[in-house]
């Protein structure tokens, strides 16, 4: 099979960059092209340079209608509104389009789902491995354990973060509230504040850090009476992410449109 065609969309941001190298170095596919919104300061840039690579031929424009004509697939971690823009676009084009941008609203997952039915959508809150394999056994441990073990949910990232809980968080309650065979939104905790109340029975809560260059921590605590398990993912480098969507883009490639996930990726759906 021919080289796959890989645009980068957010590529002067912190994931951006790291996937331009990862993508560069890995056999199969190559960098196409990257996207930065209109006005960026980094519009003409070469993507490597960027990257800290050196010049690979590549650039950032704001282009993404030409874009999408020329390439397999996009891989996107950038901001909901323009994940969801350029999702009307790669469902056009119908090409690879890997989603690791989180903070979505119901109103935009709806439209990714929608999308989904012409471009061949892989989404996820985290690419990594590790993640994925933790969100696998938090299902099987919700599962197990009765409701006399409360589940909690911690994180911490980086100063720069601009949503909350993680989109990791979120994919690890899901996974608790799947093992438990309850609607996760009906049992979050998102916040608690002042005088909450003793927690409601069954609830599932988050609490969020962030600080300092944190890449990314988890731990999903099952809390019981003189008792307690904690499973834990820590993050040490942001190419664990890259590693992850450029194997999903490859992964990706050929297959029927719809909305794919990392688990699907990993073949971890059934673990
Ligand atoms: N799923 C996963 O495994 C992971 C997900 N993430 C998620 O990825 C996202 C990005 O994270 P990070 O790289 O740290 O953030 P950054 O802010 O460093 O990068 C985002 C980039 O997207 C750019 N951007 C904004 N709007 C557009 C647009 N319309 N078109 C093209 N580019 C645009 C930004 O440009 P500007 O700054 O000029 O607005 C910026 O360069 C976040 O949602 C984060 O949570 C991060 C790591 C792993
Ligand atoms: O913004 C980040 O940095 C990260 N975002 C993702 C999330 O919201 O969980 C994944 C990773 O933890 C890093």
């Amino acid at each position: 099979m021919s080289v796959m065609k890989l645009a980068i969309a957010g590529a002067a941001g912190r994931m951006g960059r790291t996937l331009t190298r990862i993508v560069h170095e890995t056999e199969g596919c190559e960098v196409a092209g990257g996207l930065e919104p209109p006005g960026s300061p980094h519009l003409g840039a070469d993507m490597g340079v960027l990257a800290g690579i050196g010049e690979i031929g590549a650039t950032v424009g704001e282009d993404a209608l030409g874009l999408v004509s020329r390439i397999d697939g996009v891989i996107d971690f950038t901001v909901p509104a323009a994940t969801v823009a350029l999702a009307e676009l790669t469902a056009q084009a119908r090409i690879v389009h890997v989603i690791g941008t989180t903070g979505f609203s119901a109103d935009d997952e709806a439209k990714l789902r929608a999308a989904a039915r012409h471009a061949t959508i892989v989404k996820s809150g985290n690419m990594s491995l590790g993640v994925n394999l933790l969100a696998a056994l938090v299902r099987k441990v919700a599962a197990t354990l009765d409701e006399d073990f409360d589940i909690e949910i911690a994180e911490m990232h980086h100063r720069h973060k601009v949503d909350a809980p993680s989109g990791t968080a979120l994919l690890l309650g899901e996974a608790a509230a799947e093992g438990r065979d309850i609607p996760l939104e009906a049992h979050a905790v998102r916040t608690r504040d002042g005088h909450t109340g003793p927690r409601p029975d069954g609830a599932i809560g988050f609490a969020t850090l962030r600080g300092g260059s944190v890449v990314g921590e988890h731990s999903v605590i099952f809390a019981g009476e003189a008792e307690r398990l904690e499973l834990s993912h820590k993050a040490e480098s942001r190419d664990i992410f890259a590693r992850g969507a450029v194997k999903a883009a490859l992964w990706a490639r050929g297959r029927k449109p719809g909305l794919m996930s990392m688990a699907d990726v990993l073949g971890l759906a059934d673990f």
